[in-house]
C-alpha cells in the first residue's frame, strides 16, 4: 500500500488467495520432484546420525579382532584344570599355567579359557587354587564373535541410529556414503529487527523467528543456514534471495508476507520465478507464500511467531519429508474440550491448548490459550494444537478432539 498526498491509503494489491492449505500444499509439493534435491556425500560416521545410508557398509575388520577376555580373572589352559573340585583343588602357577587378564584384554596364545577372579583362591602372589574345571572357550570372546570381517554391518537405505554408528566404527568403518540433508536457507526480514544480544530501542524488535525455524528444520532432518537480517528493501531482499537460491534447496523468507507497504516477498517471487500461492484459509498464517525460483522451493512465512511456526509445520515439514522420503511422525492424543471455542466458518483455525489429566477417568482435558499470532508465550505454555476445520463454527465443551502434541 502507499499514501497519496491527502494521506489516504491507496490499495495496490491487497487481495490474497483464500485456498484450502491442503490444496496449496499438494500443488507446491508436485512442483518439486524429490530426486531433483537428492545428493550424496561421504562423511565421518560420527556425524552420520539420522542420515540415510546409500551403500551397504561391510566390516573392514572383525570385532573382536583378537580373542578377548570377557571377564576379569586368569587365562588358563583348560586341560590343566580338568578334575578340579572342592575335594581336589588344583594349583595354578601364575605366569606359567595362568595369566592375569582384565575384561577386554587379549587372551595370550596357547590359553583357551578364563576363570573369573571370584572363583580363585589366592595362595601366594605366584599361585592360585581352583575348585572347578574350566571349559574350553569359557569367558573368551572369539575373533568375529560380534562382527566377521567382510560382513554387512548396516544395509543401504537405513536411517542411521546411534547403535548403527557404533557397529560401523567397531568394524573399522570411519566414513560412510549418505544422502545429503536438504539445505534450508532462513532469511529473517524486517527493518525493525535487531540481532539477539542487542538492546532494542523503541520500535525495534529482537529477531528470534530464525532460531525457532532453525530448530524446526533440524528436528525435521535438514540443515539450516540462517542469513543475517535483511531490511525491508526490495533490492536488498532480491540480492539475498539470489544468493540463498545458489546455496540452498529451499529458501524460507520470514515476514513481509502480507499486504503492507514493505511486504516484498510475493513481488520478488513473481518477478524471479513462479508464485503458486499467496494466502490460504488458515488462522494464524493466512498470508503464506509458496513458489519456486530456478527449481528451488520458496516459502514466505508470515512474520508473527505463531504464524511462522505453524506455517513451517504445514508447508516446510511435508516438503522436507518428501525430499528425505521419510515421515517425521506427529505425536497425537485424544482429549475432551474443557470449554467452548467459537471459530470462523470457512477458515481452518489452529488453537493452542493446555492439557490436564483427570486422574479418576484417565481422560485428558484441553483448555484453549490466548489466540494472538504474536504471542510466542502461547507456544511456550501450550501442550498441543487443536485444529478446528473450515467446515466448523467451533467446538463445544465436552467434545472429543484430537490434539497435535507440542511436547
Ligand atoms: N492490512 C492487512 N494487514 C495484515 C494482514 C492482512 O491481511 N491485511 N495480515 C495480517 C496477518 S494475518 C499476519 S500473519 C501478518 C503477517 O505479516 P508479515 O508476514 O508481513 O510480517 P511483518 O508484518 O513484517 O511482521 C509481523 C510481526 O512479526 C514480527 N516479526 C517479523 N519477523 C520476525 C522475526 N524474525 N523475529 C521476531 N519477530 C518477527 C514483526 O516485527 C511484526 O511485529 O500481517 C498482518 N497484517
Ligand atoms: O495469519 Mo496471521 O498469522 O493470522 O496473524
Amino acid at each position: 500500500m502507499s499514501l497519496d498526498c491527502n494521506h489516504k491509503i491507496i490499495a495496490e494489491k491487497i487481495y490474497l488467495d483464500n485456498r484450502p492449505w491442503e490444496e496449496a500444499l499438494e500443488e507446491f509439493l508436485a512442483a518439486f520432484p524429490a530426486e531433483s534435491f537428492r545428493r550424496e556425500e561421504i562423511i565421518p560416521v560420527s556425524r552420520a546420525l539420522g542420515r540415510r545410508l546409500v551403500e551397504t557398509a561391510t566390516a573392514a575388520i572383525a570385532s573382536p579382532h583378537f580373542p578377548a577376555s570377557a571377564m576379569d580373572g586368569i587365562a588358563v589352559r583348560s586341560e590343566n584344570t580338568f578334575g578340579a573340585s572342592d575335594s581336589k583343588p588344583i594349583k595354578i602357577v601364575l605366569e606359567k599355567e595362568g595369566r592375569i587378564v582384565d575384561t577386554g584384554d587379549e587372551v595370550p596364545q596357547d590359553f583357551d579359557a578364563v576363570i573369573m577372579v571370584e572363583h580363585l583362591q589366592v595362595i601366594s602372589p605366584e599361585e592360585v587354587e581352583i575348585r572347578a574345571p574350566a571349559i574350553p572357550g569359557q569367558h573368551i570372546r572369539s575373533i568375529g564373535e560380534d562382527i566377521n570381517q567382510g560382513d554387512p554391518i548396516v544395509p543401504a537405505g537405513t536411517i542411521l541410529r546411534p547403535w548403527d554408528l557404533g557397529a560401523l566404527l567397531a568394524g573399522a568403518i570411519a566414513q560412510v556414503k549418505v544422502e545429503c540433508q536438504p539445505k534450508v536457507a532462513i532469511l529473517p526480514t524486517g527493518t525493525e529487527l535487531v540481532q539477539a544480544g542487542t538492546v532494542p530501542e523503541p520500535g525495534q524488535l529482537i529477531e528470534f523467528n530464525s532460531t525457532i525455524l532453525k530448530g524446526l528444520v533440524e528436528e525435521w532432518g535438514a540443515e539450516a543456514i540462517v542469513y543475517p537480517i535483511t531490511a525491508d528493501d526490495e533490492e536488498a531482499l532480491q540480492k539475498r534471495v539470489e544468493k540463498a537460491i545458489e546455496e540452498a534447496d529451499i529458501v524460507v523468507i520470514n515476514a513481509g508476507s502480507s499486504a503492507g507497504r514493505e511486504d516484498y516477498t510475493a513481488k520478488i517471487v513473481t518477478k524471479m520465478g513462479t508464485l503458486l500461492t499467496h494466502g490460504v484459509a488458515i488462522k494464524p498464517g493466512k498470508p503464506v507464500i509458496l513458489g519456486s525460483i530456478a527449481n528451488k522451493a520458496i516459502i514466505g512465512l508470515p512474520g508473527y511467531p505463531v504464524s511462522t511456526a505453524l506455517t513451517a509445520r504445514l508447508f516446510l515439514k511435508p516438503l522436507l519429508e518428501k525430499i528425505r522420503n521419510l515421515k517425521v511422525e506427529d505425536k497425537k492424543l485424544e482429549a475432551k474440550m474443557a470449554r467452548k471455542i467459537p471459530s470462523t466458518l470457512g477458515v481452518e483455525e489452529w488453537v493452542r491448548v493446555r492439557l490436564e489429566k483427570n486422574e479418576q477417568t484417565g481422560e485428558w482435558l484441553a483448555s484453549p490459550i490466548k489466540r494472538g499470532a504474536g504471542v510466542i508465550m502461547s507456544l511456550v505454555r501450550a501442550d498441543g494444537l487443536l485444529c478446528i476445520p473450515r467446515s466448523s463454527e467451533g467446538v463445544v465443551a465436552g467434545e472429543k478432539v484430537e490434539i497435535l502434541l507440542l511436547r
